[in-house]
């Protein structure tokens, strides 16, 4: 992405012409856009001791970065509405993203600035940072291909088997405002700011084509010891996830299958739940009926009846409604990636706002998820104490080479 290229900076007099014509929006990212082939390499961002491409995830491949890469950290979710209908706009943007997301995976940024008169063209917050196991995941909603009956970029024919937003269930309290997109961008790293400064640029990024919908700040136990985090209920959660974690694994849960588009090959679909845990009401409840609640020990993990935390679970030894036995009920499997989020007091009750951004990728959301869901919100103990509140349904498309845009195989082929 270092091309070298010697891109002129344009003079206030150009900018201020800019802005008059297309509006200030369109020419700040258009700055942005000229100078994003102008990378601050890693040398010269090195600071003493401190190697700004160490804990590099690669970013090209067969499948994208950020799903079945070890989870980071930090997370943040973003969803954007694409508001320029103009193709080559959104394929501008597209590049764009995809230029970003390979110089800041490589521990990177944009130059700073050459132009006094204008915005520098990195926000600069990572400068001394390193790539902190960055890693973005781009998903595409239902919306991307057509909205309102309209086919805006010609990529109608384009959807993919599963792709629709998640049906609604019985016990929703959906806040649309929340929910949907047609792109979404998941961002996780070590580092928040990291994490932040990527989503602060792609933002910056999309101006004059695409706004934002939504974002969500999310945040895992860490732990050097690649223990199975613990969410606010304080379980271990993503247990389950070992049963598949093998190349025949991922083939059978996580990546798409036969009858897609040739562009979701290496692909997956990404689920979105933001779930409120109603932590008050929880810490007033004993251990016991915590731990019925799951089918699991609070402290272990393992499965009732068992000692260890990846002790086969027998569903029986658990109770009827408890969370584990009616997901094993379902007898499918998903690959869950989720994050705690907290998001201030709520001023109804003064209670927190906290809770779970659950996250699973799937290769067939139809038949793996849906029914598991059903299931869940109709019966699971767990509703005692959460509520969902925003949802959203992505299609990822496969791994890039070189030189490639996220979304090229959509538009492109
Ligand atoms: C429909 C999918 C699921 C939603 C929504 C969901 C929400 C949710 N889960 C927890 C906590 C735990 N979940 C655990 C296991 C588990 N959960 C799901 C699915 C959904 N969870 C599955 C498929 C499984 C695996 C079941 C299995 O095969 O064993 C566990 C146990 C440990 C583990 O395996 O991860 C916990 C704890 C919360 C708090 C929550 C919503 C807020
Ligand atoms: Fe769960």
């Amino acid at each position: 992405m270092d091309t070298g290229n010697k891109q002129e900076g344009i003079s206030r007099r150009d900018f201020l012409k800019i802005t008059a014509s297309v509006g200030v929006g369109l020419a700040i990212g258009a700055s942005g856009m000229a100078a994003i082939e102008k990378v601050v390499s890693p040398t010269s961002k090195a600071v003493a001791g401190n190697d700004p491409t160490e804990d590099r995830i690669p970013m090209y491949g067969e499948h994208q970065s950020g799903i079945i890469t070890p989870q980071q950290t930090y997370m943040y979710l973003a969803s954007f509405r694409i508001t320029t209908a103009d193709r080559a706009t959104l394929i501008r943007v597209l590049r764009d993203w995809t230029k970003f997301s390979d110089l800041s995976m490589a521990g990177r940024t944009m130059q700073t600035g050459d132009n006094p008169l204008l915005p520098p063209s990195d926000t600069g917050e990572t400068l001394d940072l390193p790539a902190s196991k960055l890693t973005v995941t781009f998903g595409f909603g239902p919306t991307f291909f057509s909205a309102d009956g309209k086919d805006r970029f010609g990529i109608a024919g384009k959807l993919p088997r599963y792709l629709k937003d998640i049906p609604r269930m019985p016990s929703d309290k959906l806040d649309a405002s929340q929910s949907g997109g047609d792109v979404c961008i998941q961002v996780c790293a070590e580092d928040q700011q990291v994490a932040f400064h990527a989503l602060r640029n792609f933002i910056r990024l999309s101006m004059g084509a695409a706004t934002l919908n939504w974002m969500q700040e999310g945040f895992i136990s860490g732990g050097s010891g690649g223990q199975t985090p613990r969410n606010l209920f304080g379980f271990k959660d993503g247990t389950a996830n070992q049963l598949h974690q093998s190349e025949g694994g991922y083939q059978d849960v996580v990546w798409a299958g036969e009858g897609e588009p040739d562009w979701m090959r290496g692909g997956t679909y990404m689920a979105y739940r933001k779930v409120r845990m109603f932590l008050e009401v929880w810490d007033r409840s004993s251990l016991a009926d915590q731990e019925d609640t799951f089918g699991r020990y609070k402290e272990s993990g393992a499965a009732y009846g068992t000692k260890g935390e990846f002790d086969k679970p027998d569903p029986s030894k658990m109770p009827i409604a408890s969370h584990v036995r009616l997901a094993k009920e379902s007898k499918q499997l998903i690959h869950r990636r989720g994050y705690s989020y907290t998001d201030g007091v709520d001023p109804r009750t003064g209670n927190v706002n906290a809770g779970l951004l659950f996250i699973s990728y799937q290769r067939n959301p139809d038949e793996q998820l849906l029914p598991m869901l059903k299931l869940m919100q109709s019966k699971d103990a767990l509703n005692e104490y959460v509520s969902h509140i925003a949802s959203g349904l992505f299609a990822c498309p496969g791994g890039l080479r070189e030189g490639q845009y996220i979304g090229q195989s959509i538009l492109e082929s």
